[in-house]
């Protein structure tokens, strides 16, 4: 995945980041990191398909994907991508194990691989014992595990993080960082948002917004 001259803003007049040039190679972990307000979510939604840019074009497998229409843009992220929003945004009236099931269904897979892809990722990740909870009946550490169990559902080959440990004691985020840094030893492209320069400084490209 890449980014040439990337620039946006949400006002015209008041550009977020502009002409940024980008490489987010598969296989590695990219972070970004910066100040609050440095534009970290912002990049990535604008590298995610979710934002269009203002000037400067994101490609993704080599192919210009910014200007493609919203439907395909869609069915590219759900096909290609998992995300892991800031504030877990689970939908608070389905089980934890029915929000991790939907991202592997609107994807295409089968009843019986998603519910045993899902069942094993919250095993994983600590939180099996949760599934039948609703969003509402866990902790936030606990929603942000689930979370990033929807984005890996699909077997992502680009995974996007926004600040993905921010409501974890040190042990869970050492397992969501070792989860996301195993995806990328198999391929996937990883792209994380972080405040935690610790686990920064283990990523294979930092990308400092300023
Ligand atoms: N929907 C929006 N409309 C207008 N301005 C926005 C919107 N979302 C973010 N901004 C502004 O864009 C800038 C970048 O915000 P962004 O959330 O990308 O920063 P960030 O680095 O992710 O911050 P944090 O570390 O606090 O999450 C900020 O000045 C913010 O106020």
């Amino acid at each position: 995945m890449g980014a040439g001259g990337l620039t946006f803003g949400y006002r015209s007049d008041q550009p977020v980041f502009q002409g940024l040039d980008l490489e987010l190679p598969p296989g590695a972990v990219t972070t970004l990191t910066g100040p609050s307000g440095s534009g970290k979510s912002t990049l990535l939604y604008v590298l995610a398909l979710l934002l269009r840019p203002t000037a400067g074009q994101v490609l993704w497998g080599g192919v210009r994907s910014d200007t493609l229409p919203d439907g395909v843009r869609a069915r590219l992220r759900a096909a290609h991508s998992g995300f892991v929003f800031q504030d877990a945004m689970l939908d608070p009236s389905r089980t934890v194990l029915d929000n991790v099931l939907e991202a592997a269904l609107y994807a295409g897979m089968g009843l019986a691989e998603a519910r045993d892809r899902a069942r094993s990722l919250l095993d994983d990740l600590g939180v099996g014992h949760r599934v039948d909870h609703r969003p509402g009946e866990v902790s936030g550490g606990q929603a942000q595990r689930v979370a990033l169990c929807r984005a890996l559902v699909t077997e992502p080959t680009v995974i996007f993080g926004d600040e993905p440990t921010g409501n974890l004691d040190d042990e869970s985020a050492e397992l969501v960082w070792s989860t996301l840094a195993a995806r990328a030893r198999a391929g996937a492209t990883v792209v994380v948002a972080t405040h935690d320069l610790r686990l920064a400084a283990l990523a294979d490209q930092q990308v400092r917004l300023s």
